[in-house]
């Protein structure tokens, strides 16, 4: 059986979509507390994989690197649809971040959908900011994330990324954690992505923003995360998709 490569070629100017908060407990100023859910939902591992799967996501670098990770690990059995959405930023634990924002989208696209979410950790301040980093960024910039770790000796961090997948809406999603180690730096190389210039993995002597795009993605929390989720979809293709 052979399959063909369907990575669809980033139809990501799309319109925006808004984001359903009926399970959400509050809105404040873009951040949403996590509100249990109540109900019965099929657990998505027992889903075959649809023949075309949306990546939600309202940032264009993340869509970049995972076209092109995706794209590097040969053929698949599925289309991933680029959607732009703009996701609520969530507060809780990552993993539980993550299922959230992929029922959300599942909701507002009606059908199969991944997405992710991107923490930054520092081992000093026990993984903080974490999920958070968007607005440590947002607000101290690279200056101000070395900054947050004058006090301390240990400037060791880990960037970790958790894909959140489900095949519809009204089933569970499931989530795989990709992790790298490494150290928080002042700003080296091009800031053209969040925290790239600050983050240096171990072993590699450059910062995310240093290294090309294609060694980043050869050992990034992004590539880790969606390496295990693209194993679980080929594993799930039905034998008679092709
Ligand atoms: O719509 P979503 O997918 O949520 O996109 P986002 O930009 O809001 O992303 P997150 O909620 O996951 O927040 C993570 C923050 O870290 C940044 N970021 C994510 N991946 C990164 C990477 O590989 N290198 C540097 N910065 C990254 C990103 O720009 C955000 O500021
Ligand atoms: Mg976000």
């Amino acid at each position: 059986m052979s399959f063909a490569t369907t990575i669809h070629p980033l139809p990501f100017s799309g319109h925006k979509l808004r984001s359903p908060t009926a399970n959400l407990s509050s809105v404040k100023q873009g951040r949403v507390r996590l509100q249990h859910r109540r109900g019965a939902t099929t657990a998505a591992g027992s889903m075959s994989t649809p023949k075309t799967i949306s990546f939600a996501t309202g940032n264009k670098k993340k869509l970049e690197e995972v076209v092109a990770i995706l794209a590097a690990g040969g053929t698949l059995p599925f289309t991933v649809q680029a959607t732009k959405i703009d996701l609520p930023e969530l507060q809780g634990e990552a993993e539980d971040i993550s299922k959230e924002k992929c029922r959300i989208a599942a909701k507002t696209i009606q059908g199969a959908v991944m997405v992710e979410d991107t923490s930054l950790c520092f081992n000093a301040l026990k993984g903080l900011p974490g999920p958070y980093i968007k607005w440590f960024l947002d607000k101290l910039g690279h200056e101000g994330l070395n900054k947050m770790l004058v006090g301390f000796e240990d400037k060791t961090a880990y960037a970790q990324c958790i894909f959140a997948y489900t095949p519809g809406p009204d089933m569970e999603p499931v989530t795989f954690v990709g992790r790298t180690e490494g150290r928080i730096v002042p700003a080296r190389g091009p800031h053209s992505f969040g925290w790239d210039p600050v983050f240096e993995p171990d072993g590699t002597g450059q910062t995310y923003a240093e290294m090309d795009p294609e060694a980043k993605n050869k050992i990034s929390h992004r590539y880790r995360a969606l390496d295990l989720l693209r194993k679980y979809l080929v594993s799930h293709a039905s034998q008679d998709q092709s």
